[in-house]
């Protein structure tokens, strides 16, 4: 019998003039070293949006407004099974200095360059939607 618990992750895809908040998942955890986006498990009852915009402002100090659900994706790792929703936010608020206030470790990265970091591999559809929808052509 499958016991493996299913995951109900919740990202933050986080868009500002085309470039989104990307970091870098730390040593010691499932997938370190990969690129992310901020996000994590959903508490019990809590929905997918809800848990985005949580997990964005714990991990980056940033308050965003969740848009849309762009995409949803089922993933096996070797860790877990997990079940992501991917949802498009924007900053609540656009102070000036957006691009260079401290966000605890996450960046901002133009969607020309996202093709060439290293994201999970549950990422890969995603990436692909962001390069289409958001380069310009
Ligand atoms: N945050 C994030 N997680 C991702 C992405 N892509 C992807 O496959 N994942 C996977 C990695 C993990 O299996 C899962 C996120 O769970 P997590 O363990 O980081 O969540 P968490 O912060 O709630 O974890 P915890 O330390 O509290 O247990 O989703 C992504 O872009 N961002």
């Amino acid at each position: 019998m499958n016991s493996r618990k299913t995951n109900r992750i919740g990202i933050a895809v986080v868009e500002h003039q085309r470039q989104f908040l990307i970091g870098v998942r730390p040593a010691g955890v499932a997938l370190a070293g990969f690129h992310e986006f901020p996000g994590g498990k959903c508490q019990p009852e809590e929905s997918t949006e809800a848990c985005a915009v949580r997990e964005c402002k714990e991990e980056t100090g940033l308050e965003v407004i969740a848009i849309n659900e762009l995409l949803y994706e089922e993933h096996s790792y070797d860790h877990a099974d997990v079940k992501l929703h991917f949802w498009l936010c924007r900053p609540a608020q656009l102070p000036s200095d957006l691009t260079t206030c401290n966000l605890q470790g996450f960046h901002w990265f133009p969607v020309e360059s996202l093709p060439e970091l290293q994201f999970p591999e549950a990422n890969a559809r995603l990436i692909d939607l962001l390069v289409s929808a958001f380069s310009v052509s």
